[in-house]
């Protein structure tokens, strides 16, 4: 499975700017034929949590239209990261994707909420997995600051997920905490991730870019710098199975001693 991550810059606050550069991205991204392509969190508003609430698309119905057609245009499955979704309840953090045909195959809200960059105040928590199939492999979503909640990562591996896919606006100051955090997900779960940041600033943070993929034993296939960048690496899934069977974590399993 080859994976292309679109390590984007994002305009502040401008629809209308963002979905002509991802537009751009993708087209350039599926000249190299990837099976995969992750575009980082809230990748059509950015962070401009004010303006969240009247930039939000009405059940993500425009941004996953526009995802599904270039989907469908390429046959190349979409993970769009994530974007401000409208509902009943308010604006969810949303990550969506399309398959080859166009057709969607993953709807996951983010779980944790980031108090740090004020988003509790502006969205409202999803409550359900990002658990999806990618060409039949298992796969999982999750976003940003739901790295560090391990236990979310594992629930996701335990129901059969062999990859981890993670869209973020992570700043730079943390660095390091979002290179160890994607390690230790790999290496505990025995599983690839496959980690899209964006790149730039708006007006409160910097970002750290660094998107990579990391294989089971917490090797790294690829890494992208701090700027606007697309970078591709090869998921040998074999592995998966190899670093499970090698040393079976998920047998071994004490849940009943964890609680
Ligand atoms: N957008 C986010 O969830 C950022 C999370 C983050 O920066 C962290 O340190 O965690």
């Amino acid at each position: 499975m080859k994976v292309s991550l679109l390590q984007l810059d994002i305009a502040f606050g401008n629809p209308k700017a963002n979905y002509a550069a991802a537009e751009r991205a993708i087209r350039l991204a599926a000249q190299g034929q990837p099976d995969c392509i992750l575009l980082p969190e809230l990748w059509t508003t950015g962070y401009d949590l004010t303006r969240l609430d009247e930039m939000a698309d009405a059940n993500g119905k425009a941004a996953a239209a526009f995802i599904g057609g270039l989907a469908k245009e390429y046959g190349i499955n979409i993970i769009a990261g994530s974007t401000a979704w409208q509902r009943a309840e308010g604006v969810t953090n949303t990550m969506f994707a399309a398959d080859r045909e166009g057709v969607p195959a993953l709807e996951y809200s983010k779980l944790h909420l980031f108090r740090l960059m004020d988003e509790h105040l502006y969205l409202q928590p999803g409550s359900s997995k990002g658990l999806f199939r990618l060409d039949g492999t298992p796969c999982a979503g999750v976003i940003c600051y739901d790295i560090r909640f391990p236990e979310w990562i594992r629930a996701h591996m335990v129901s059969g997920a062999e990859v981890l896919f993670v869209s973020a606006e992570w700043p730079l100051p943390r660095l390091a905490h979002w290179r160890a955090l994607l390690v230790s997900r790999a290496i505990e779960n025995q599983c690839y991730v496959a980690a899209c940041n964006r790149a730039g600033s708006d007006p409160a943070n910097v970002f750290a870019g660094h998107s990579m993929i990391i294989d089971p034993w917490g090797e790294i296939v690829c890494e992208a710098g701090e700027g606007e960048e697309i970078v591709s690496g090869e998921l040998d899934l074999v592995k998966v199975r190899e670093a499970r069977g090698q040393i079976p974590v998920f047998t071994d399993r004490r849940p009943e001693m964890y609680k």
